[in-house]
């Protein structure tokens, strides 16, 4: 009797135990549970932000696929490199000038019409002239055709301003090399296009540009906006563009950028560069922000109507 008693007691305990065991076990099961279910969680999260900061960085950065179409250190001479592309139908809601309106439009870039020395030259009458003055924000200009040179968040007269210290900043042979520039480009889009140079017009706004990666102050500082030439200036027909600095070792960033729908496509500035476009909606671009250091360049426009023809500038007589 007392040794069966004994056996339910030890029965008793042995139950008791496993139950224990199962307990433990059930307890150590249902906390690894818990902690692969954080770990998946945890994987989740991560590979959302991941997944998020790619899209973001995919979306805002500069140009989710991008070519490039020139690069600084190539050298394109002498023949221009051309890119046509179908012309937009921006040209059938202006006046037709036969010889001069777009038929054939396109891109094209050469190394083989300014020197860099010319481009040096014309660098230093740009930094004499913005010298003087210059906006507060990181884009400033100076047009030699209509005196216009920013100042502060405006722009002056230079010729009205300065009168007859001019003479002291330019000389006759800055404006005669200008001058001839502006022959040769006008001759190159001519060629590369098949115009009649005589029936191409130089047109305002023709101007130099400084850009630095100064905070934009005012509307006029904010040179980065996608645009089409043809409908921010109106008159443009043919844009061109003279690189009188180096991207990578004037400056970073200030590339070039074609906005085409398939991506975009890129022009490395480089000293003596002309890079020359039909300036309708088959032609949207920007230029990309300049983080360091200073980018010059002209902007030299060209258009078909002779009653936005402006002329060439010249040295006020002292
Ligand atoms: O400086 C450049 O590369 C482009 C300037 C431009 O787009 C413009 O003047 O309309
Ligand atoms: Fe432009």
């Amino acid at each position: 009797m007392a040794q069966v008693r004994m056996r339910n007691a030890k029965g008793a305990n042995a139950s008791e135990i496993e139950k224990k065991i199962k307990r433990g076990n059930a307890l150590r099961q249902s906390s690894a549970w818990h902690s692969s279910r954080l770990l998946l969680a945890l994987l989740l999260v991560t590979a959302f932000v991941c997944g998020a900061s790619l899209w973001l960085y995919l979306a805002s950065a500069d140009g989710d696929i991008t070519e490039t179409l020139v690069r600084h250190g190539e050298l394109v001479s002498p023949q221009p490199r051309v890119y046509t592309v179908p012309c937009s139908e921006d040209y059938d809601q202006h006046k037709r000038f036969p010889g001069c309106t777009p038929q054939k439009c396109g891109r094209a870039v050469t190394d083989g019409v300014v020197t860099r020395e010319e481009a040096q030259v014309l660098r230093r009458l740009a930094e004499r002239g913005l010298a003087l003055a210059g906006s507060e924000g990181g884009a400033s200009i100076l047009d030699l055709h209509s005196g216009a040179l920013s100042m502060g968040k405006q722009f002056v007269n230079i010729y009205r301003y300065f009168g007859d210290q001019i003479d002291k900043v330019f000389t006759q042979e800055d404006f005669q090399l200008y001058r001839d520039v502006r022959r040769r480009i006008q001759e190159t889009i001519a060629h590369t296009f098949a115009l009649d140079v005589n029936v191409l017009f130089l047109t305002k706004p023709t101007f130099f540009s400084r850009i630095n990666s100064t905070e934009a102050k005012t509307q006029h500082d904010e040179y980065w906006h996608p645009h089409i030439d043809k409908v921010t200036y109106g008159s443009f027909d043919y844009t061109s563009l003279l690189y009188l600095t180096d991207y990578g070792s004037d400056f970073t960033g200030g590339r070039f950028i074609f906005m085409d729908q398939d991506g975009n496509r890129t022009v490395e500035p480089r000293a003596g560069r002309l890079s020359f476009f039909s300036s309708g909606s088959e032609n949207l671009h920007r230029v990309e922000r300049v983080t360091w250091g200073t980018r010059y360049a002209i902007t030299v426009s060209f258009t078909c109507d002779p009653a936005h023809s402006i002329i060439d500038p010249s040295l006020p007589a002292p």
